[in-house]
């Protein structure tokens, strides 16, 4: 059994756990990484990375208008392949050790309140950061553990695009997934048991679900899933009321579990729930030399908050200083053509915090010169506005990830609208609409005001 102290121990080698390491050891902090599968996490290996990828592919594909040929599934996993390859050595364990950090490989697992041990390496550190991330969630489904069936751990390696892909759960993932394999020449039927992207601004939602469905993809709402049957190549799924849907392939995506298994948690003290590692407002657990990050953290599944966790938790076991995070600035964007972005407060959760005081503004991309010229003029921006500032923010649209960033800028900086609206943007953009948006804010207190119209007839008598 070899033994080593080290400042900072960092468990999981993903989004958030490498920014800690790679921050900590920068700054001058000794860090030990243990990571238990592969470098990058869910994000590089089997999540955002290649769900992006895939998407571009499909794009492509269907830009092309055709049928879409069986080569261009291939290619589409070959892409896929290769874009992983591309961004692997930035999180390898060469580039880390070239950092200065130590990592072990291995499953970490908790045996006191300050120790871990990795085979027979025993850690002990002043402070640990958990990053351990999330796996698909396998519901209890009657008959599932008996067809194979596909996750987002599974699903890029395929060889071949399936014949009729069946996917249970139209989240982010189910969706996005669900595009791109229509688009590469699958059949696919969507089945989700209560609203499809039930978490999204409904006007919203039927915007990107009216396109999919005009693309040939089959979504059925409040069908909750009660059994699964068959065998590779013919799945049948039953849903409440006794539908039964049948395909080729099955794709599970009805959320994540945090990964906290493994990590014998209560030896060291660490209380847990069904969400992930219970955490304050400094992301400490009950352990106060333990600190949790990212999806294990249960505040929220992205890799920018994993990022934005990073942040936070370095301040605090670098540079001691007692930051907090908060988590009404946070993005996210479904990456469905057309994309879905939100920031801050829905709709519904300005009205009930806000009432009176809220304003909603919407202008629609139809409205926008540069939608018109690309022929993208389908969506629309919605702004919650309350004295002056943002409080949320739904993108609809071509690009909606990307014309959102001055409103996550604006958020994160507490900016006024004025500070949107005084912005010269160059035209003819998309990013217009978010000005435009900010805009329709003053309109009414500029144009529509008896006090303004008045002052303007008396500088006008004045002026010489
Ligand atoms: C299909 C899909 C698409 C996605 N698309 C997006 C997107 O477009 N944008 C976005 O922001 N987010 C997206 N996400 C979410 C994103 O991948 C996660 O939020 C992000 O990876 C979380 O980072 P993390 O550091 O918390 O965990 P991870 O990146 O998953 O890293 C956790 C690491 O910990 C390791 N580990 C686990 N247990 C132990 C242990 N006991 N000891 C040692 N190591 C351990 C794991 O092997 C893993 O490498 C997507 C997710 C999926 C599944
Ligand atoms: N673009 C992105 O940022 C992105 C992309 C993918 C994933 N993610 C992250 O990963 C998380 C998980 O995504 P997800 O899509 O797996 O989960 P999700 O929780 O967002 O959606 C799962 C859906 O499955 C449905 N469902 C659950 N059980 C069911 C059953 N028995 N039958 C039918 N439907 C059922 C739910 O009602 C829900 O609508 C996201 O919330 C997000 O944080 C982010």
């Amino acid at each position: 059994m070899s033994r080593i102290k080290t400042d900072i121990c960092v468990i999981g080698g993903g989004s958030g756990g490498l920014s800690v390491a790679a921050g900590a050891v920068q700054m001058g902090a000794r860090v030990v990484l243990i990571e238990g599968h592969k470098m990058g996490g869910d994000c590089l290996n089997y999540g955002c990375v290649p769900s992006k990828a895939l998407l571009s592919q499909a794009k492509a594909v269907k830009a092309r208008g055709d049928t879409p040929r069986a080569e261009d599934f291939r290619a589409a996993m070959a892409h896929v392949k290769s874009t992983i390859a591309t961004i692997e050595p930035h999180d390898s364990v060469e580039r880390f050790e070239g950092l200065g950090v130590q990592v072990i490989q291995g499953f970490a697992r908790f045996t006191g309140p300050d120790t871990v041990t990795v085979g027979d390496v025993t850690i002990s550190a002043r402070r640990f950061v958990v990053a351990t991330g999330s796996r698909a969630f396998i519901p209890p489904i009657k008959g599932l553990e008996d067809v194979p069936y596909m996750t987002n751990e599974t699903l890029f390696t395929q060889a071949d695009c399936p014949g009729h892909l069946l996917v249970i759960g139209a989240g982010p993932i189910g969706l996005e997934m669900a595009q791109a394999h229509k688009r590469l020449g699958a059949r696919v039927t969507v089945i989700e048991g209560a609203a499809a992207l039930g978490r999204d601004d409904p006007e919203a939602a039927a915007v990107v679900l009216e396109h999919l469905r005009s693309e040939g993809i089959e979504i059925v709402e409040q069908a909750q899933v009660e059994q699964v049957s068959g065998r590779a190549g013919a799945i049948e799924v039953q849903v409440k009321g006794g539908t039964i849907f049948v395909g080729t392939h099955l794709l599970v995506a009805v959320g994540r579990a945090p990964n906290v298994e493994k990590l014998d948690l209560d030896k060291a003290g660490i209380r847990h729930t069904r969400a992930g590692i219970t955490v304050d407002a400094r992301l400490r657990s009950t352990n106060r030399r333990v600190h949790a990050i990212g999806d294990v953290a249960g505040q929220g599944q992205f890799t920018h908050l994993a990022g934005y966790h990073a942040g936070v938790v370095i301040r605090s076991v670098v540079l001691g200083l007692p930051a907090k995070a908060r988590h009404d600035h946070i993005p996210h964007v479904t990456f469905t053509d057309p994309e879905l972005a939100h920031i801050g407060l829905s709709e519904a959760d300005a009205r009930k915090r806000y009432g009176g005081a809220l304003s909603v503004h919407k202008v629609g991309y139809d409205q926008i010169d540069r939608a018109q010229a690309e022929g993208q003029t389908t969506g629309f921006i919605k702004l919650m506005a309350v004295r002056g500032r943002p409080v949320g923010v739904t993108i609809v649209g071509a690009q909606a990830g990307e014309v959102i960033a001055p409103y996550a800028l604006a958020m994160a900086n507490s900016l006024k609208l004025g500070a949107i609206a005084g912005t010269v943007l160059p035209y003819p953009t998309l990013a217009e609409i978010g000005k435009r948006a900010a805009g329709a804010y003053f309109s009414p207190k500029l144009f529509d005001s008896i006090n303004v119209k008045r002052f303007v007839g008396m500088v006008q008598r004045w002026l010489p």
